[in-house]
């Protein structure tokens, strides 16, 4: 059988981190990239000299050529500068539309069935720069940013509440950024919904702090921002597309009248399969989350008009 091939773009923080992850996992070869010379090298051979450690074959190989590349199944876009504290990621727009354009130029002249799984910030908006550069079918290009803060959203609900994270079901949809939606109605815990198991004002702090879970870390950490939690949700993805799990997961995907949202990306939650996005679920929503759902995918849409103005 021949082996998976995963390339990530930007050998940096969550790079390097998404590239050890794969090559644990012991099921793809795994391309690192960087326009850094010896960055990616170095990162791919020291994860290389793990794999007798941890029991892994992956092959790993970093270089700053993309022919290197060539004929990749999945392609993890995180190149591009991470904010610094006091940004919002919209900041990032312009720095981050060029370098995720000319990137996905050379990803697709050496992958051109590849799926696209992009990372970079601000991420609807570098999804919308994906999908147009590579010309590739909207099932294609995927963002990852809702498994993050989903993640985020049920840690904080399993420290509240002292029970394992694994007890915890949650969804957070909408844009990557300030107005994301995590829903209280769907965090249950043993299917019971958060309402009834602590205050109001704890849902409402819940809720916030995770809206505000990407700042909060990039506060603590001050020169970068989250790439530990972000690399495992981008993993996730590259697991469920490559070993044809499809699984349901929350991911930026470009709607065309699904949740009433045309020709924007905005997250949602998605059936990830060997052929990307196989699926787009539709729950229901009440008239409270359409609206919040809305205004995300407003603050998206502005972005978007500054990409194509
Ligand atoms: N979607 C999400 O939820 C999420 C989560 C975390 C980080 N991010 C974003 O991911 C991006 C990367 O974050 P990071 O912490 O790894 O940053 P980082 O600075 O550690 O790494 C970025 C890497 O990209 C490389 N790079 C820059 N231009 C390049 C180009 N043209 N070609 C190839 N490589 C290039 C840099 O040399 C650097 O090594 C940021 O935009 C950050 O905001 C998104
Ligand atoms: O907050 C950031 O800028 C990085 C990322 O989007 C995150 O949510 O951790």
């Amino acid at each position: 059988m021949s082996r998976n091939k995963v390339t990530v773009v930007g050998a940096g923080n969550v790079g390097g981190t998404t590239a050890q992850r794969l090559a644990e996992r012991n099921y793809t070869d795994v391309v690192l990239v960087d326009i850094v010379e010896g960055l990616p090298q170095g990162k791919a051979l020291d994860i290389l000299q793990s794999g007798p450690i941890y029991g892994y074959d992956s092959k790993v190989i970093g270089t700053n050529d993309y022919a290197e590349t060539a004929n990749s199944d999945v392609v993890v876009i995180t190149s591009g500068s991470p904010r610094k504290p006091g940004m919002s990621r919209d900041d990032l727009l312009e720095t981050n539309q060029n370098i995720v354009g000319s990137v996905t130029d050379a990803v697709i002249e050496h992958s051109p069935d590849a799926i696209l799984v992009v990372v970079a910030n601000p991420l609807d908006a570098m999804c919308h720069v994906a999908l147009q550069r590579s010309g590739f079918p909207r099932e294609r290009v995927v963002g990852m940013a809702g498994i993050l803060d989903t993640a985020r959203y049920r840690t904080f609900i399993a420290q509240e509440l002292g029970v394992s994270v694994r007890e915890v079901s949650a969804l957070v949809l909408g844009g990557h950024g300030d107005t994301m939606v995590p829903l209280p109605s769907l965090a249950t815990v043993a299917g019971v919904e958060i309402s009834k198991l602590m205050p109001k004002d704890r849902v409402e702090a819940i809720v916030q702090r995770t809206r505000d879970g990407g700042a909060e870390i990039g506060g603590l950490l001050k020169t970068g921002s989250a790439f530990y939690a972000p690399s495992a949700a981008s993993v996730e993805m590259v697991d469920s597309i490559l070993l044809d799990q499809k699984r349901i997961l929350p991911c930026a995907a470009y709607l065309q009248g699904e949740y009433g949202i045309n020709d924007l990306f905005v997250g949602v939650p998605v059936k990830l399969g060997r052929s990307g996005i196989e699926e787009i679920v539709e729950i229901d929503l009440s008239e409270e989350e359409k609206g919040q759902l809305r205004t995300s995918a407003d603050a998206v849409q502005e972005l978007v008009n500054v990409l194509n103005g």
